[in-house]
């Protein structure tokens, strides 16, 4: 394989283990991957269908007893034995993560261990999975409750963070017990089949993890949702892909997971701390581009504040650096393929059609190819298609508003619940809007630092469950009440 120029001798050692791991004997098809930054060819990767799925599953099957009979101690080694190759791997992983989806490096090393601590702190939770023994209701019965894993987890993942939505899976399903099948992204494979190649360095038995790769997801999620074997989906990714899923998921009774689709609104009141509040909106506006479910995507300004934050805004944003992700200033990268950027162009022409301003960027970046000029949109509005489109790039939109109820309405007004960001210094109006805001997740004068600690997940039509917390462990098991009689 020809050493990649952009990457370091450890991270072309690595993807070159890859994409040797990648290729499977028993499979001819293969699909490649390309860097988003030049459209430049990566390498290939096997292309599995319903057989190579099929078997996946039954080997998941085959191992699950014997890793369901493990400790959760004796889990808990290989898990942590996992979690020390991944980080002592973590800069190379970076770099083929940034290769092959395009966000800046040094977010790559954050997602790599961001995701590698989900492994750390669920190893450890696998051991509290405790049960309960209830008072009993008679003196010669006894009550108890087993928590037991489901058994083979079947998990589709995204690709705008592909090894920390995989590793936010993987970990609470094997320290519960269960053993997984995961089919990862197109676009970004690569980091998914790294994942299993130290997976298997660290110990896993066989069969306890699986990773599938496919040019084409449908046939892959047919079998996943159609097989009575797989006991649990675990999803993250589009709304409208989450509703498939959902539907193919009931012939069978699948226990469900569902982290979905997003439309975070960014609200600063007239008492927030305006550049603490800026710093927010472009830590959470612009992050991989803005290619994040949690992104902010509308932000709401009270009026007596909104010259000022949007002078503030565009101050921050002026200067950030476009261009590939492994260039060392980049802050803003590629976005994943051209339909992004056609609908990130599309949303932008659409508002400002309807009457909103530019006061930066609006068009694809000079750059060429998949970069998007950072952009602020002001004067925005809700008949706008931005308004209730996930807009999935660097496009900053300013609202305005005057009263708490008025925004409470307007952020409220989405299909979507996943997060929401309160910029306010009246411990009040936190209470107040906080508790009326429809979203599983609501940061106060923060920007919400996921962690493996913390539920994450969504309400209304961003999801079901959480990932993350106790929460997330406890969505990997059964609840088994056994009664004893004739004590
Ligand atoms: N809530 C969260 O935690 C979270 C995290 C990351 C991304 N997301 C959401 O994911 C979306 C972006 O990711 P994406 O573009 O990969 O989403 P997507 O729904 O297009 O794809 C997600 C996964 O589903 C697969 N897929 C696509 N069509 C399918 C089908 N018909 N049947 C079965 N599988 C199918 C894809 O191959 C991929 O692996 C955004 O909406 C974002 O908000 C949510
Ligand atoms: O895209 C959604 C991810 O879940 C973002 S985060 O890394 O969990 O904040």
């Amino acid at each position: 394989m020809t050493m990649h120029p952009d990457l370091s001798p450890a991270g072309n050692a690595l993807l070159a283990r890859t994409l040797a791991y990648g290729k499977r004997a028993d499979v001819a098809a293969t699909f490649a991957v390309h860097n988003p930054a030049d459209g430049s060819f990566i390498g290939d990767v096997a292309d599995m269908g319903a057989p190579e799925t099929q078997r996946a599953i039954d080997a998941a099957k085959a191992a699950f007893p014997a890793w369901a009979a493990r400790t959760a101690r004796e889990r808990a080694d290989i898990l942590r034995a996992w979690f020390r190759l991944i980080l002592e791997n973590q800069e190379a992983l970076a770099e083929i993560l940034t290769l092959e989806q395009g966000k800046p490096r040094a977010e790559a090393l954050g997602e790599i261990v961001f995701g590698a601590n989900f492994i750390e702190w669920f190893a450890e939770e696998g051991k509290r999975l405790y049960g309960d023994i209830v008072p009993t209701h008679a003196p010669d019965k006894r009550c108890l409750v087993l928590k037991q894993p489901i058994g083979v987890v079947g998990a589709i993942t995204p690709w705008n963070f592909p090894s920390s939505m995989i590793t936010r899976k993987v970990s609470p399903a094997l320290a519960a017990g269960c053993t997984i099948v995961v089919k990862p992204a197109e676009d970004t494979p690569l980091s998914a089949i790294a994942l299993q190649l130290l997976a298997e360095e660290a110990g896993f038995p066989e069969g306890v993890m699986n990773i599938v790769t496919a040019k084409r997801a449908e046939a892959v999620a047919g079998v996943l949702t159609a097989s009575p074997d797989v006991r649990k989906l675990s999803f993250t990714g589009s709304t409208r892909v989450g509703k498939i899923l959902m539907r193919q998921c009931a012939d069978t009774v699948k226990k469900l997971s569902l982290e979905l689709g997003g439309n975070s609104p960014f609200i600063v009141f007239d008492d927030a701390d305006l550049d603490a509040a800026v710093a927010g909106a472009m830590a959470t506006k612009f992050r991989n581009a803005g290619q994040a479910c949690v992104a902010t995507n509308r932000i709401y300004v009270q009026s007596g504040v909104r010259a000022a934050f949007v002078e503030k805004l565009r101050a921050a944003m002026e200067d950030l650096p476009v261009g590939p992700g492994l260039e060392a200033d980049t802050r803003i990268g590629p976005l994943i393929n051209p339909a992004a950027v056609a609908k990130v162009q599309e949303l932008v022409g659409d508002a400002l059609g309807k009457g909103a301003e530019a006061v930066l960027g609006g068009t694809p970046h000079p750059r060429g190819g998949l970069f998007f000029a950072p952009t602020l949109l002001v004067d925005v509005r809700a008949d706008m298609a931005i308004a209730s489109t996930e807009i999935f790039g660097p496009v900053a939109a300013v609202y305005g508003f005057e009263t708490e109820a008025e925004v409470i309405a307007a952020a409220n007004d989405t299909p979507y619940g996943l997060a929401a960001f309160l910029w306010t210094r009246d411990i009040g109006r936190v209470f107040r809007v906080g508790e009326a805001l429809e979203y599983g997740m609501v940061a106060v004068n923060e920007t919400l630092t996921s962690n493996p600690a913390t539920p994450f997940g969504g309400v209304k039509e961003s999801g079901l469950g959480r990932e993350g917390s106790r929460y997330g462990l406890e969505d990997f098991v059964e609840i088994k009440y056994l009664a004893l009689g004739g004590i």
